[in-house]
């Protein structure tokens, strides 16, 4: 053996689009469904353990995760498949190291909050084959989740189809995963306005002129820099909240039409559910990643999880269409299995 190829954050970065990411989050959120409902007529074999949380030093605001993940018998679309092997299933068994270091954004220079690399493993041998950087696989993988919950809870309410129905989108929290939820949105979804919110102001200023500049969007929303968080959600129909928050940033009253309402709770760690108030919670019908996931990390969460999205993706499970929903992201290891197998692939197609 020669040892470990290793694929730089440039390389990843070549291949990444919305297709590839989407479409890999979504067959992990499938598979994990289907293992968690003992589906046995779908083909998927996970195995996903509870991650560890190291902390480094006497405070949690710095901290290492450990993530492993198995996903067998799963398919890779067109888009992260290498030619003709598109069509074959997958199996992939992968590690993500994630290190979560809240005082990253005050260095000088700045550095990402969260940062990672993930192992990929021969599925057959137990090598390892590759590492790959994972920090920009981290981020669109998260915000791809929000996109998938998006499209099945939210669009799926609707017998339009989801080019044709124009949404308002708020974004609470600019930082990176606000950032790309707001690229997200713009690039999956007929997005008219941008409701940005950021603590410290000019944060979201400097991400409405920037966004104001990408030519690669496929929608270009008017875009409002918000005073409040409770000023972004008035009149949101999508709501992502990303931030290491530990205090609500908006209740209940502050939401507009609640029959028209999907959030995306993105800010996950120690206090994963701070940044959204409870009576949110209480009046949302809630979906998760994975159940076993919640279980162990959302302690004290104040509702009953309606299921996962894979429930909702497989059909087991079908949404009230008046309901406000509302996915609580924790981020899976499967998810960064599937999307850096299908890097690989997309990588492998360019290369030869
Ligand atoms: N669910 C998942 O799979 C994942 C979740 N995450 C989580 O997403 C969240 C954001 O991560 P990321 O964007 O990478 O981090 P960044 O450091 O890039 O951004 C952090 C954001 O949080 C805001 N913020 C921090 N503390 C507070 C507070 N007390 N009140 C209001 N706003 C606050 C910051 O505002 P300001 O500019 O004012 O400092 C900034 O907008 C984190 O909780 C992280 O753990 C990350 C990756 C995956
Ligand atoms: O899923 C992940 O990756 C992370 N989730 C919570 C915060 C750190 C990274």
């Amino acid at each position: 053996m020669s040892g470990p190829i290793y694929y730089g954050a440039e390389l990843v970065r070549r291949v990444l689009t919305w297709q590839l990411v989407n479409d890999a989050v979504e067959e992990a959120l499938k598979a994990v469904a289907a293992q968690s409902r003992n589906a046995p007529q779908l083909p998927y074999v996970v195995s996903q353990p509870m991650r560890s949380v190291t902390i480094a030093g006497t405070e949690r605001s710095q901290l290492l995760f450990t993530m492993p993940a198995y996903v067998g018998n799963y398919r890779l679309t067109a888009a992260g498949a290498a030619g003709d092997a598109g069509n074959a299933t997958r199996s992939t068994l992968a590690c993500k190291l994630v290190t979560s270091f809240r005082g990253n954004q005050e260095l000088q220079p700045p550095l990402p909050s969260i940062a990672a690399n993930i192992l990929l493993f021969n599925a057959g041998t137990g090598e390892i084959d590759a590492i790959m950087s994972g920090t920009d696989i981290t981020t669109w993988r998260t915000a791809a989740a929000s996109v998938v919950a998006t499209k099945y809870l939210y669009f799926g309410r609707f017998n339009a189809a989801i080019s044709e129905l124009p949404i308002k989108v708020a974004i609470i929290g600019c930082g990176t995963q606000g950032e790309i939820h707001a690229v997200a949105m713009c690039s999956n979804f007929k997005v008219e306005q941008l409701l940005l919110y950021n603590r410290t102001a000019t944060r979201a200023q400097q991400l409405a002129d920037k966004l104001r500049k990408m030519t690669n969007l496929q929608h270009t929303p008017e875009i409002i820099v918000c005073n409040s968080a409770r000023d972004a959600v008035r009149d949101a129909n999508v709501i992502c909240v990303a931030t290491f928050s530990r205090e609500p940033l908006f209740n209940a009253c502050d939401l507009g039409s609640k029959r028209g309402l999907h959030i995306n709770a993105v800010g996950a760690g120690e206090v994963a559910f701070g940044e959204v108030a409870t009576d949110v919670y209480q009046q949302s019908e809630v979906f998760v990643d994975s159940l076993a996931n919640a279980e162990h990390e959302l302690k004290g969460f104040p509702v009953c999880i309606a299921g996962e999205v894979g429930n909702v993706i497989n059909k087991d499970y079908k949404p009230e269409p008046t309901s406000m929903t509302l996915f609580q992201s924790m981020g899976m290891a499967s998810e960064d299995a599937c999307v850096a197998e299908a890097v690989r692939s997309a990588l492998l197609t360019i290369d030869s």
